[in-house]
């Protein structure tokens, strides 16, 4: 098994649940002292039977490819654990049955390892396991279980968009191998003109600034409210505004709570904050700070970043909570599967201020000491450049026209995807399925948020169109302005999909375009070099970020402060 074998599963692994449950444990193992003992007892017998265990690898049987690959399918299936009680027992158990087989002799090292890896499965800090494991556990059942993570990332990689976006949505993704790989998002269904796709509700929605401020508008889904209708909260720190306590409740489940809250972030039963002097008075002022930093700094992006990372904690906490207790709003997708989702997006390389890292991460770790650990290292720069990458701007019938013109540098102002152009929107919205939308200067499909009023969005037809067709919006406003030529129009569209999202349009329009003779041969010889984009271009990057991403998750992992009993373990 090669190391980097390794550290690429555990990234996955890690990234699929670590959070709450990490917190939880560390938790566990400085209150509980029977959970502590147990730990003790347990690394004991690992050592007694490994140590009673000289398994030759010679001799040892190893699996077939084809009965690796049957059991790996057969464990995919099984439910996990939900709780982190229910994990934890779960945990101990497939550890002490892995043992238990692995001392039955060569004959029983398949199950051994099996077992051994649905432990590994559930725990928070897999890689601190992993190191464990290779000490522990007998060489050809250690073999075994690498084997069995290999197959299972492969498997999982391989069928990631067999099941997402859900059928029901009408649309699938698409792999492109050549000429470099891309997702494309494919119709799977026949369409009319005017016809709705599917409806998709936001990840996270975020208000333009200056709306914030006039309160007019419901800080949730976005809806316009009028101020006899507003429900105005009892702990705020800007002027929100609700159009439904629904609404309200929600936004405080989800991330107010957390960001600008004073509610625990963790179910009653665990508490660990409630005996911790000064944490309240902590936790305001962290919160001011911060929400004194979003007020003065006036853009979208650090609040839509912030409520992504409660986003992911709240999914976290919610596993924590028997299902029918849990808030009926939950999303359409797979929560756990949020980092899955986020690895696979392209983003742009951005670089968030040292002040506004500190001011956030001192937000989430006075809310609960640990889950500033959610945006250490680059992770912040890297989540903030795949949620810039792929939002969507809002806009209600065309979009408005009191938009504050921006003061920024033309580099430094926020740009959203949205045809009716960003100095049009009254806010921003991140979306899953809709984040693989790819740009057309002629598109066939455009969103809508007319139908609900909401920052819901409806994705329409502008044509009819038929199963198997690849799905294009206008990222920008590519309808000629009055006083523009054809060739001024392109020229425009292009410099700002180049400044906003760093590619050269390669769209069917401007290929068109390229052959007719109204494009002067100059701009004609740019295509190649894209140099009349007056733009310096760069490769959206999405591959790397995944292995950055979980090679740093994978190092924070290990280097970490003890979290998880592993560490009591390997002692
Ligand atoms: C928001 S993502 C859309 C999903 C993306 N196709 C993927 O592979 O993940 C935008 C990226 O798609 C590509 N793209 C979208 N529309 C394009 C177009 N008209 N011409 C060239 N590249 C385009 C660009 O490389 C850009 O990095």
């Amino acid at each position: 098994m090669k190391t980097s074998t390794a550290v690429t599963v555990a990234g996955v692994t890690v990234a699929t649940g670590v959070l709450a449950y990490a917190v939880y444990f560390d938790y566990k193992r400085r209150n509980d002292t029977s959970f502590r003992k147990k730990l003790r007892k347990d690394k004991k017998k690992v050592e007694k039977s490994t140590a009673q265990l000289q398994v030759d690898d010679a001799t040892a049987s190893a699996p077939t490819a084809e009965q690796l690959r049957t059991a790996l399918l057969a464990l995919q299936k099984e439910p996990l654990p939900v709780s982190p009680q229910e994990k934890e027992g779960y945990f101990m158990n497939q550890v002490s049955l892995g043992e238990q087989m692995a001392s039955q002799g060569p004959a029983f090292n398949l199950p051994s390892a099996l077992a051994f890896y649905r432990a590994l499965r559930v725990y928070p800090s897999p890689v601190e396991l992993i190191v464990l494991y290779e000490k522990s556990v007998p060489t050809p059942v250690f073999k075994i279980v690498m084997d069995l993570m290999n197959l299972d990332v492969q498997t999982r990689a391989a069928g990631y968009y067999d099941s997402f976006p859900d059928r029901s949505m009408g649309v699938v993704i698409k792999v492109i191998q050549e000429p470099t790989e891309k997702k494309i998002l494919v119709l799977d269904k026949d369409v009319k003109a005017g016809e709705v796709i599917f409806t998709e509700k936001p990840v996270v929605a975020v208000l333009d600034h200056d709306l914030q401020e006039t309160g007019t508008y419901c800080t949730y889904c976005l809806r316009s409210v009028s101020p006899q209708d507003a429900v105005i909260p009892e702990v705020d720190r800007f002027n929100s505004v609700y159009c439904s306590i629904d609404c309200e409740a929600r936004s405080k489940h989800q991330s107010q709570n957390l960001l600008f809250g004073r509610e625990s972030v963790l179910p009653p039963a665990l508490l660990p904050l409630g005996d911790i002097p000064g944490a309240a008075e902590n936790r305001n002022a962290a919160q001011t700070a911060f929400a004194n930093y979003l007020k003065s700094d006036g853009k979208s992006l650090p609040l839509l970043v912030a409520r992504f990372a409660a986003r992911q904690v709240e999914a976290e906490i919610n596993k924590m909570i028997p299902p029918e207790m849990r808030a009926s709003d939950a999303p359409a997708i797979d929560e756990s599967a949020q980092y899955d989702h986020m690895e696979r997006l392209r983003y742009v390389d951005t670089e968030v201020t040292q002040d506004e890292k500190t001011l956030l991460s001192n937000v989430l770790a006075a809310a609960l000491p640990g889950l500033e650990r959610l945006l250490g290292d680059d992770r912040h720069d890297i989540l903030k450049g795949k949620i810039r990458y792929n939002s969507i701007g809002i806009s209600f019938n065309g979009g408005r026209d009191d938009k504050p013109t921006p003061k920024d540098r033309p580099e430094d102002i926020e740009r959203t995807r949205t045809p009716y152009g960003t100095s049009r929107q009254i806010g921003t919205a991140f979306f899953y399925v809709s984040s693989y939308l790819a740009h057309s200067c002629d598109p066939n499909v455009r969103p809508s948020f007319d139908e609900t009023g909401t920052s819901e969005l409806s994705l329409i037809a502008l044509r009819d169109l038929k199963k198997g067709d690849e799905l294009t919006m206008a990222y920008v406003d590519v309808a000629p302005g009055p006083d523009e030529s054809a060739v001024d129009a392109r020229r425009r569209r292009r410099q700002e999909l180049a400044r906003g999202w760093k590619f050269a349009c390669e769209c069917s329009k401007c290929v068109a375009d390229l052959v007719t003779t109204e494009i002067s041969g100059a701009e004609s010889a740019g295509k190649d070099g894209d140099n009349d984009l007056g733009v310096p271009l760069e490769e959206a990057r999405v591959e790397e970020a995944v292995a950055r991403v979980e090679a740093q998750l994978a190092q924070v992992a290990v280097s970490e402060p003890p979290v998880a009993p592993a560490q009591e373990l390997a002692l």
